[in-house]
């Protein structure tokens, strides 16, 4: 509606012009002379003022009675003044209510759990708005960079009736009576796609019952996974450093101000951009970690602990490829001149983030991945239709799978995934 300006728009605007703007009371102060009312939209804040002197009785009174989180309509006329956030108020003429708010239950120093709580309201938050804008950036980059490559996004199923990553984080679904399971991945509806899109994307949530509480966990996440035929370990991994770069560029091209509001340190971020990610074996790992004084056998996994302890040793994110069969899914394919160990790849995230994407080849060959199934001690019925594929014109084809919310959390430098999403999910929340 364009007689109203955004805050961001109003900015802009030179001192003497008239401007119209729209909001919720962010900040108030009622002094001797003036009235400071700090509007807030979803384009930032904007200070507005309300001499009390030549000023209309009932302006005053309604600017004395608005409140913290009241919406507004102001209609003023811009000043020049440094002491405003800035450099320029609106000096207010018109002033009208659209709601009062009740006491608005965020005031500061609220614990996390309350805050959680009321999350339908910590949402306004300033801080939260940026991580909003900043994950929009991630998403808008990511898909960006698909279209350039002439990847083509397609929309899988969330009830499923196949675990892609072990039974022990499924969510049945009591489905008419029928077992079924909130998706864990949707790897295996893309791998059917390449066979006649070739190159295929999608993002959809996917639900992990995990048994650990952690700091990069959530319950319900926004997985963003590419597979590709033709593709090899290697293609993938390249592909994979354009599309988180494509991401990281994106954000530092539209979201400085946000970065800002986060308190976000971007010379890591201009790093990645500028260096080819680095690659480490599983091999190399151990022996990194050795030399930190973290004592791994080899066969030994490399859980969040240790992941944080190798990203001591880079400044850009940074490849970790070739795992033993024993650490990784069944799908992944063995590595012929070494059958202990499998095509599998992480991309892990500096400044001890750890893992961002999981990926692999895929095993390609009917007979091969019979054996894995069974080699797992999985029941080859529950994988018909995914054996099928290798059945008719099979090929190599690689994929993986972003966690966006990881992303996200990273790139904004939180120090929990909570903040990455709007609604976080958790064993013990799936409140508001
Ligand atoms: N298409 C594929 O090849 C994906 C493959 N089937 C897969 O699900 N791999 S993964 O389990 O490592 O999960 C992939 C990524 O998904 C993220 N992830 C995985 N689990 C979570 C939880 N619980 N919360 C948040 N993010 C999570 C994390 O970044 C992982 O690297
Ligand atoms: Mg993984």
């Amino acid at each position: 509606n364009s007689e109203f300006k955004s805050t961001k728009e109003i900015m802009k605007l030179n001192e003497g012009e008239k401007a119209k703007v729209r909001g919720w009371v962010y900040r108030k102060r009622d002094l001797a002379d003036n009235i400071f009312i700090v509007i807030r939209d979803s384009d930032g804040i904007l200070q507005t003022v309300l001499p009390r002197k030549n000023s209309s009785e009932k302006i005053v009174s309604l600017a004395e009675k608005v409140n913290i989180e009241s919406s507004i309509i102001v209609e003023g006329i811009i000043k020049d003044d440094e002491r405003a956030p800035g450099g320029k108020e609106l000096q207010i003429e018109n002033l009208s209510v659209i709601g009062f708010s009740d006491d608005f239950p965020i005031k500061g120093g609220e614990s996390i759990d309350y805050l959680l709580d009321i999350r339908h309201l910590w949402l306004r938050s300033r801080k939260l708005t940026a991580i909003m804008k900043i994950r929009q950036s991630i998403l808008e980059g990511m898909r960006e960079y698909f279209k350039r490559n002439n990847w083509w996004e397609v929309n899988p199923p969330i009830l499923t009736q196949s675990a892609v990553e072990g039974g022990a984080t499924l969510f049945e679904v009591n489905f008419f009576g029928k077992k079924a399971y909130l998706s864990q991945s949707a790897q295996f509806y893309l791998e059917v796609m390449i066979f006649s899109l070739e190159r295929v994307w999608a993002i959809t949530p996917s639900f992990r019952a995990e048994k650990s509480r952690t700091r990069r966990h959530l319950y319900e996440y926004y997985h963003l996974e590419g597979e590709a035929a033709w593709m090899d370990m290697k293609d993938m991994m390249k592909h994979v450093e354009g599309l988180v770069k494509s991401a990281i560029k994106k954000v530092l091209d539209e979201r400085l101000e946000e970065l800002e509001i986060v308190k976000r340190n971007v010379g890591i971020l201009e790093n990645s951009l500028k260096t080819s990610f680095p690659e480490i074996t599983y091999d190399e790992a151990i022996e990194k970690l050795k030399r930190k004084g973290i004592n791994l056998k080899w066969g030994d996994d490399i859980g969040a602990d240790e992941e944080k302890v190798l990203t001591e040793y880079y400044d850009t994110p940074f490849f970790l490829t070739m795992f033993p069969k024993h650490l990784k899914s069944f799908y992944m394919k063995i590595d012929d001149s070494r059958p202990e160990l499998v095509y599998g790849f992480d991309l892990e995230a500096p400044e001890g983030y750890g893992e961002v994407v999981g990926g692999s080849q895929r095993e390609d060959s009917y007979e091969k991945l019979y054996k894995r199934i069974i080699e797992e001690g999985l029941n080859p019925n529950d994988y018909q239709w995914y054996l099928d594929l290798r059945k008719y014109g099979s090929v190599p084809h690689s994929g993986y799978g972003l966690g966006v919310d990881r992303l996200v959390t990273w790139i904004a430098g939180l120090d929990h995934i909570r903040d990455s999403i709007p609604f976080p999910r958790f064993r013990e929340r799936i409140y508001p």
